[in-house]
């Protein structure tokens, strides 16, 4: 089988590291930032402006996939690239989140997570094979052990227990993805290449539980490695602390996914701290409630304030939004509850997400600090 999945680093500055994945569809430079597309759909941008935009890998929820309309469905029809038209590469959570952050009367027990589906109230059981069976039937080009994201706030022995199910639960789906990695929907016509499955580390708000679980967990052995059990409710200067004391007890030839996070200075802040990729629904769900994030802050753009303004949303800004409309626009979209609105905004705020990762990357390579980034400040802080 020839080399399914690589990373290369390719310039560093301090922490911080510039590379390259190569999946079976195609490369990814890093650091990137990894728009949330749910249900095979990034909402409201089609596929071609997700191209248009530089996006190089989007990510789609296999608890969704599995309940609508179906890993079976999904696989007959050729995986989900197919079923998207995205030749691009994707990357799965294996469902397990989701099940705790959306389905009611959940249990779990060393088998898995029961729980009833959102949509119909259905029975269903999620485990380390199952989420292997349904991530390899969906066909993302990386996909995530089935784990437990700890619960904030957890005492100790409660993150202790947690930790060792995913690091239990890590080995089973290590076992189950290598007996049938091979069953890919495109593995033929991808020259024989699987999937990369990466691991995740756990451990809670407790640095030396972290310690162990990445550990624990490189020992395991993965292609990649992401960090789990953040942006749950923590401070973010608690989030800052652990995944500082995490990223060096990674492999430096691996890449480095932290979940779930985060605000623009965010990005640029665990971008330095050496992580590769990062996802959030942040930038598509907040331009959907109005939330725009620019290089002068944040902007709520149904304040009145900006129904004469004849500006563009971010005059720093190159994307196709910011050339052609104004504020005074977009807030009247919005306040009309028009569907445009919903695609301007998500435009916008997706291109501010992939131009600062491209800066950052940019900065790493030329070691030039003139890059301007936003900064890390309060999140509370804003412009609006
Ligand atoms: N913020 C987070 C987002 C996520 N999709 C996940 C996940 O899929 N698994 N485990 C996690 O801990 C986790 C945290």
């Amino acid at each position: 089988m020839s080399m399914s999945f690589s990373f290369q680093v390719e310039a560093t500055q301090g922490a911080a590291r510039a590379g390259r994945m190569i999946t079976p569809h195609g490369e990814v430079e890093t650091p990137v930032f990894m728009p949330v597309g749910t249900v095979a759909t990034v909402k409201g941008i089609p596929q071609d402006l997700l191209e248009e935009l530089g996006v190089q890998i989007l990510l789609n929820n296999t608890y969704h996939l599995y309940l609508r309309p179906g890993v079976e469905q999904i696989r007959k029809l050729g995986g989900t690239h197919k079923f998207m038209s995205w030749d691009r590469s994707i990357l799965t959570d294996s469902g397990g989140f989701q099940v705790f952050s959306l389905s009611e009367l959940r249990k779990v027990t060393e088998e898995g997570v029961s729980f009833r589906s959102h949509l119909d109230g259905s029975s269903h059981l999620f485990s380390p094979e199952s989420a292997m069976a349904s991530q390899i039937g969906i066909g993302a080009d990386i996909i995530m052990a089935f784990d437990e994201c700890t619960e904030y706030p957890a005492e100790r022995t409660r993150t202790e227990r947690s930790m060792e199910l995913t690091l239990r639960w890590a080995e089973r789906s290590k076992n189950a993805f290598e007996a049938h990695k091979h069953e890919v929907p495109w593995f033929a016509e991808r020259g024989k290449k699987s999937q990369a499955l990466f691991g995740i580390v756990q451990g809670g708000m407790f640095p030396n539980l972290r310690k162990e679980s990445a550990e624990r967990t490189v020992e395991i052995g993965f292609p990649g490695y992401a960090l789990g059990g953040f942006s749950v409710g923590e401070p973010r200067e608690k989030t800052a602390e652990l995944v500082a004391n995490t990223v060096p007890l990674l492999p430096e030839n691996k890449p480095r996914y932290l979940m779930g996070v985060g605000y623009p200075e965010e990005i640029v802040q665990y971008a330095r701290m050496g992580i590769d990729m990062m996802d959030c629904v942040l930038p598509t769900r907040a331009a959907r409630h109005g939330l725009l994030f620019t290089s002068e802050g944040r902007l709520t753009i149904k304040n009145q304030r900006f129904a004469s303004d004849e500006g563009p949303l971010d005059p720093n800004c190159s994307c196709k939004v910011c050339k052609r409309y104004s504020r005074a626009y977009l807030r009247h979209l919005y306040a009309s509850n028009e569907v445009l609105a919903q695609v301007l905004n998500t435009t916008h705020n997706l291109s501010y997400y992939l131009d600062t990762m491209r800066r950052v990357r940019q900065a790493i390579i030329l070691g030039e600090n003139s890059v301007s980034l936003p900064v890390v400040r309060s999140p509370h802080l804003s412009a609006t």
